[in-house]
């Protein structure tokens, strides 16, 4: 109901969350010379991106949290460009988790009519892959900041993988957050934006934020799976064939990512950019 779950039996081997997760500590303590190099200035790759925060530009206060954010376009591209302390234990992991993102998609389509997953919808589904590697420091003053400010991802679906520290929380109903215990070995699965369009609203993606934490370094390894960058978005037919009014206009995915990117996190209104205004 609340547009999220934790799954333990999803078949990625412990051993493959745990690489990623020691991958990912061997990143951050990179030196920062290191690290600078994958600034979006600095970058080798447009696909490849170190930061801060979400958007620095548009943000009054800045969220406690650095990260490297790396998009899928093929083995070689990542082998070649993505940071030699990571690489392969990233990829391993998204190989391995594509399993249980496909029988949750299918499983997810069946209950909506859609019976047939064709290429076109697999695009639409599942097109494109972005994994973003979270660091979230220790922080003095936990109480004037947070990791991750209210937002929804504008992904299809989002695997989660979140180490033992704690500190996200997704919403409920009438403003009441649940924070979401760290389960040794599971994945947490957060329905994204592009599916409650493609939906037309039945499923309904989460509201979920993440506080800091004053004695603790946190990370987290979101896997995005989204549509194409060029596919173009809208409710399923199927889902509109008894009849339902479209309550989502079609929206070129990019643009609603960049839409997504132009300012602060502020909770679920990014969507309000694909509703059709009555
Ligand atoms: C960082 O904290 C975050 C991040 C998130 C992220 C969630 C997701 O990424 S969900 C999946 C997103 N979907 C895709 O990645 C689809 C494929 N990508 C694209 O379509 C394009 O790469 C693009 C995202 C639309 C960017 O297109 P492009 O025309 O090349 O324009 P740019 O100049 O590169 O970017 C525009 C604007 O957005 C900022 N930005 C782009 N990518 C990222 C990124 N991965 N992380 C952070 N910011 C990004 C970029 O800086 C540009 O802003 P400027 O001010 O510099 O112009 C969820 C929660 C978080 O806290
Ligand atoms: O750190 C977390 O648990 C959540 C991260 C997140 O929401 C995101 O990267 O979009
Ligand atoms: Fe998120």
């Amino acid at each position: 109901r609340w547009g999220f779950f934790q799954i333990i039996n999803h078949g990625v081997p412990v051993h493959v969350l745990e690489n990623v997760k020691e991958s990912t500590h061997r990143f951050f303590r990179l030196p920062a010379e290191e690290k600078r190099k994958y600034l979006k200035e600095l970058s080798p790759s447009n696909n490849v991106r170190f930061g801060t925060s979400f958007s620095p530009e548009a943000e009054r206060a800045l969220e406690w949290k650095d990260y490297l954010s790396l998009f899928y376009v093929s083995e070689d591209e990542a082998s070649a460009l993505w940071p030699s302390v990571c690489k392969d234990q990233v990829l391993d992991y998204m190989r391995r988790s594509e399993i249980v993102i496909r029988r949750l998609l299918d499983v997810l389509m069946k209950n909506l009519k859609v019976t047939e997953i064709d290429e076109k919808k697999e695009s639409l589904l599942m097109g494109s892959k972005r994994i973003n590697l979270n660091y979230y420091p220790i922080c003095p003053n936990p109480e004037l900041t947070v990791g991750i400010g209210r937002h929804s991802d504008v992904s299809t679906l989002t695997a989660l993988l979140q180490d033992n520290v704690g500190g996200l929380y997704v919403r409920g109903d009438d403003d009441y957050w649940i924070h979401v215990p760290p389960v040794n070995g599971s994945l947490v699965i957060n329905v994204g934006d592009a599916l409650q369009i493609m939906s037309n609203g039945r499923y309904k993606s989460v509201e979920h934020c993440v506080m800091t934490d004053g004695s603790k370094n946190r990370i987290s390894i979101p896997i995005f799976i989204n549509p194409r960058p060029s596919d173009k978005i809208s409710p399923f037919h199927e889902v509109l064939a008894s009849g339902e009014k479209a309550v989502y206009k079609e929206v070129l995915y990019s643009d609603y990512v960049k839409h997504f990117f132009r300012k602060a996190h502020d909770g679920k209104k990014t969507i309000d950019f694909a509703k059709i205004r009555i």
